[in-house]
Parts: structure tokens; sequence; C-alpha cells
């Protein structure tokens, strides 16, 4: 079983897909941010460092893929090699600050690993407004992302619409978390698990 968690920066990812990996006693497989070599440059000047950046995290995430095919266990994936290239390489490119031909680059890269990616059994959408990702941005307070700009986010979130609208590569559940806190509530916890179980069991506990 493979369920991956998709959504913007600061949606509750990571929060969820460790509360998951445990609840299920599934293996949870995460994102490079903290030892990633370009983030914190590609924060400072997006046009200079968005090609470099997109392809460590097409390798990284390319490598991840491979690692989830030969894993004996059922897996949580934080973030898919998907909106690597649908939200954050697009929206680079449609903003202007990633050129043509580094686009094309990116993509013909791209298009050559992903015929090698099997789709999750669940994708989990965590859909959010700008508001809730503010305020989760800020509580996790990380360095780089102070400056991260509201209009970057909400492009972002368009791309995410845009996107999800037209998945069609296997069973999608979308969660609306502005009211929601699986942090601090279990019952909103619960109320996700419900949802998965009866996507990809068909049980309601
Ligand atoms: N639904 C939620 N309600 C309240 N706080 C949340 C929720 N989801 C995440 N958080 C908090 O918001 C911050 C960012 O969450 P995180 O899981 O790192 O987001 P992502 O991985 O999508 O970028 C963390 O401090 C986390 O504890
Ligand atoms: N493909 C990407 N391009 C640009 N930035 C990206 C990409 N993938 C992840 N990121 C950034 C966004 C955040 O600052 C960190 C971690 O993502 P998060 O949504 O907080 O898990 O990496």
């Amino acid at each position: 079983m493979h369920i991956a968690i998709v959504g913007n920066i600061g949606a509750g990812k990571t929060t969820l897909a460790q509360k998951l990996a445990h609840h299920y006693k599934w293996a949870l497989f995460e994102e490079v941010v903290d030892s990633n070599p370009y983030l914190k440059d590609f924060y400072d000047d997006m046009p200079r460092w968005a090609f470099h950046l997109q392809v460590f995290f097409l390798n990284s995430r390319f490598r991840q893929v491979q690692q989830i095919k030969h894993s004996e266990k059922s897996v949580v994936q934080d973030r898919t090699v998907y909106e690597d290239a649908y939200i954050f390489a697009r929206n680079l490119h449609e903003s202007g600050m990633m050129s043509q031909r580094d686009y094309d680059n990116y993509f013909e890269l791209f298009r050559s690993l992903i015929s090698m990616v099997t789709p999750p059994d669940l994708l989990i959408y965590l859909k959010a407004d700008l508001p809730k990702l503010i305020e989760q941005i800020e509580k996790r307070n990380r360095d780089f992302e102070n400056n991260i700009s509201i209009q970057y986010l909400r492009s972002l979130n368009e791309q995410y619409e845009n996107w999800i609208n037209h998945y069609d590569l296997g069973k999608l559940l979308i969660i609306d978390v502005n009211h929601l806190d699986f942090v601090k509530n279990p019952e909103d916890l619960g109320f996700i698990v419900n949802q998965i179980n009866l996507e990809l069991f068909g049980l309601f506990k």
C-alpha cells in the first residue's frame, strides 16, 4: 500500500504523514528539506537557483520512488514528484523565474523518468486557503521561509487546484484542512483516518 500526501507549503503534509505512519505502523518517506543544498539560496534568488533546485528535488524524489517500489512495508510519502514538475517547476516557468530552455531541459528529464514511476494507491490532497498556510508557515518558523510572498503561495494554490482537478492516476481524497487541527484534536485525525479507511478498505470504523 502506498499513500502520498500532497499540498502547498505549510498545509500540514509532514505532520499528517508522521501521524498516519504512526497510526498504521507504515514506513514514512519524507522530503529533503534541512539538508537541501539549494533551498536557502533559492529563496534568496529564485531565478538564479530555480533550475538547480528542481534538478535536485527531481533526483531525490525519483530515488525515493525507487525505494518505495522495493519497500516490503506499506508506505506514507510526504509530497510527490508530480508536484515538483506540475506545480513548482511549472509555476516558476509561468511566473518568469525559469527560462524557456531551462524549463524544456528540466521537463525532458522529467518525461524520461516519469515512465518509471508508479502512482500511489491513494493521493491525499490537503487543501488550505492562504491564511491557514501563512499561519502554519509562521508557526513552523523556518529561517529561509520567512520571506515567502503571498503571491507565490497564491500561484502555487492555483497550480494545485488545476492539477488536482485533472488528476486521474488513481484514487484521490481531498481534505479541506482550513478548520481541522489534527495536531491538537484527536477527533480531527480520526475523521481523516476514517476517510482513508473508507477509500482503501471500504471500512467505516
Ligand atoms: N491541521 C493543522 N492544524 C494546526 N496546525 C497544523 C495543522 N497541520 C500542520 N500544523 C502545524 O503547522 C506547521 C506546518 O506543518 P507541516 O506539517 O510542516 O506542513 P507541510 O509539511 O505541509 O509544509 C507545523 O508547525 C504543524 O504542527
Ligand atoms: N520542487 C520544489 N520547488 C521549489 N520548492 C520546493 C519544491 N519542493 C519543495 N519545495 C520547498 C517548499 C518548502 O519551502 C520546502 C519543504 O516543503 P513543505 O511543503 O514545507 O514540506 O521545500
